[in-house]
């Protein structure tokens, strides 16, 4: 793969992720804030439920632990047969009545089991005697259990049949010591409490107050609501973690509720499921009540992908145009001096150096090389240069030597051929005349036999230079072999051969002293237009035999 492909995937990629893990970080960090704020806003927001919402409701309670604490009342309740007590007793309860939200009130005395109830409808005194309690009577549970359990204070979530409403009622012993007489309290009506849950919903998805194990106690499905939890069995109880969706996210707000109750008024948090949700459960225990107050969020709500699809334009274009400047400048500063180089480079394979071109952008370390590289390629094609000069020489000088007898530098065999078949073709046009001489030594074995080969080989170096003396520049002589010579005569074929044959018995030859007489054979032809190289040579060899041999 091309580097600028490698650089520019590669460049891609990390910016990808390093995106990616941006987000996902930003994602974490604003999640964090978000947790953080509304553990913040739920501590607020139950202060001002507190002062607010629950308010009318804890002061029922407070009205109702007020009202056990009558002191007639406890001495009646001690007494309940007392006919003076009861009505003395009757007289402040009555007169406690308006201070109770629903002007009500109810008393359920332990000694005679009897259930006492006002709503202010009967004229003083009154008979409140409702009916006989009994530890048989399912309906009556309630007040067997608050005693047994010696609950102080129990709220009861339950309908009031006659009037259609549900009622909350807050049930508190009468005690003296640690005896309890009886169970005092109030109801109060729920629809209008509901009712402003629901409209300050605000930003959660949903707003539960349960008991300590959890039972719903308020909650805007009214069907949800757990009446009457103290007397239920287990399983018929409607508590809030089957809201949720996963074992998981039950055990999560288990935990989280009982924190909750080791730092009452303060929030704790807790991730759940709910709804096929991931949610925010914030939770507060509120002592006052002894419920729980469990608020849900939706935490995407506040996280909506929309509003980070600007940011994802902005990062995308980003990347182009990230990638678009780092394409260019990849280009001006590694590829493009890069091609200079390699094109550079053919050239040299191609004989036509072509020196690459640097723009100043190009990056200092290709500068660098190519810089190297000139030298490089400088010095490479003067040393080609100064090779091929050479080896030009040494051809030359080869083809001379291959020509030449390295004896008597005349032409050989080979050379004269050559040099006789290019004159040839001239003398095809120009037909300018010319002649062949065939000269042999006479005897020349027994210079050999009587000198010795090294002076036989000085004689034939003499009779060379005697030759090319005689022939000038009138031809051109050749050593045909051993003994015999081959004079090409461009002029005065005739003289020469003739001076050739006069002095063949005057060349005397000294060497080492020792007169040496050499006799020459002479044959000559002049070309005809019909010869060739053989046909001449032909003749010339036949005249110099016929001359040797009429000698002898
Ligand atoms: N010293 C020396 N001798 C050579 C060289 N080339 C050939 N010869 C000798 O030349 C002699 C040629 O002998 P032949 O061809 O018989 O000729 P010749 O002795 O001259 O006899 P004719 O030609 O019949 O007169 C041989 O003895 C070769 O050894 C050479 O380069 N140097």
């Amino acid at each position: 793969m091309a580097i600028k492909s490698r650089f520019l995937i590669s460049t891609a990629l990390i910016l990808l992720l390093t995106g990616l893990f941006s987000w996902l970080s930003m994602r974490v960090l604003a999640e964090g804030i978000i947790v953080n704020w509304v553990e913040r806003y739920a501590e607020k927001q139950i202060q001002y439920d507190k002062v607010r919402t629950l308010l009318p409701l804890i002061q029922e309670v407070n009205r109702s632990k007020e009202f056990a604490e009558l002191e007639s009342l406890k001495a009646w309740a001690k007494q309940p047969f007392n006919e003076a007590l009861k009505q003395q007793a009757l007289e402040e309860t009555e007169a406690f009545r308006h201070r109770f939200a629903d002007k009500s009130y109810f008393i359920a005395l332990k000694g005679n089991e009897h259930y006492y109830y006002s709503e202010g409808k009967e004229a003083p005194p009154p008979n409140l005697y409702r009916y006989t309690l009994h530890h048989t009577n399912p309906d009556d549970a309630w007040f067997y259990q608050i005693m047994a359990k010696k609950l102080n204070l129990h709220l009861n979530v339950n309908p009031d049949v006659e009037l259609g409403v549900i009622k909350l009622w807050s049930d508190v012993l009468i005690r003296d010591g640690d005896d309890v007489l009886g169970v005092v309290g109030t109801g109060l009506d729920l629809s209008g409490f509901l009712q402003q849950m629901v409209a300050k919903q605000d930003i959660y998805s949903a707003i539960v107050f349960t008991n300590n194990e959890g039972s719903i106690q308020l909650y805007q499905r009214e069907e949800l609501i757990d009446y009457s939890s103290l007397t239920k069995l287990s399983q018929d109880k409607s508590r809030v973690f089957q809201l949720l969706d996963d074992e998981v996210s039950r055990t999560q707000l288990t935990q989280a509720l009982a924190l909750a109750k080791e730092t009452p008024n303060h929030v704790k948090t807790s991730f759940v499921y709910k709804d096929d949700v991931r949610q925010l459960a914030s939770i507060v225990y509120i002592p006052e009540i002894d419920w729980f107050q469990i608020n849900f969020i939706d935490i995407k709500g506040f996280l909506p992908l929309t509003e980070f699809s600007s940011l994802l334009v902005v990062f995308f274009i980003s990347l182009v145009c990230a990638l678009i400047v780092f394409y260019l400048l990849l280009t001006l500063i590694v590829t493009k001096p890069l091609a200079e180089l390699d094109l550079s480079i053919g050239s040299l394979d191609k004989k036509q150096y072509r020196a690459p071109k640097l723009t100043r952008f190009a990056g200092l370390e290709i500068k660098k090389l190519v810089s190297h590289y000139q030298k490089m390629s400088t010095s490479l094609l003067e040393h080609q240069q100064e090779l091929e000069e050479k080896v030009a020489e040494r051809t030359k000088e080869l083809n001379r030597i291959a020509r030449l007898d390295p004896l008597t530098e005349l032409y050989n065999r080979r050379g004269f051929e050559a040099h006789m078949t290019e004159y040839m073709q001239r003398w095809q046009q120009s037909r300018h005349s010319f002649g062949l001489i065939n000269v042999d030594v006479n005897h020349f074995k027994s210079v050999n036999d009587l000198y010795g080969h090294a002076a036989g080989d000085l004689v034939l170096q003499k009779i060379a230079t005697y030759l090319k003396n005689t022939v000038g520049d009138k031809g051109e002589v050749a050593r045909w072999g051993g003994d015999e010579f081959l004079i090409l005569v461009k002029q005065d074929l005739a003289a020469i051969s003739e001076q050739l044959q006069d002095d063949h018995e005057s060349l005397v030859i000294n060497i080492n002293e020792q007169d040496i007489t050499i006799q020459f054979s002479v044959g000559s032809a002049l070309v005809e237009d019909s010869d060739t190289l053989e046909s001449l040579l032909h003749r010339a060899d036949g005249v110099m035999y016929a001359a040797k041999f009429s000698h002898r």
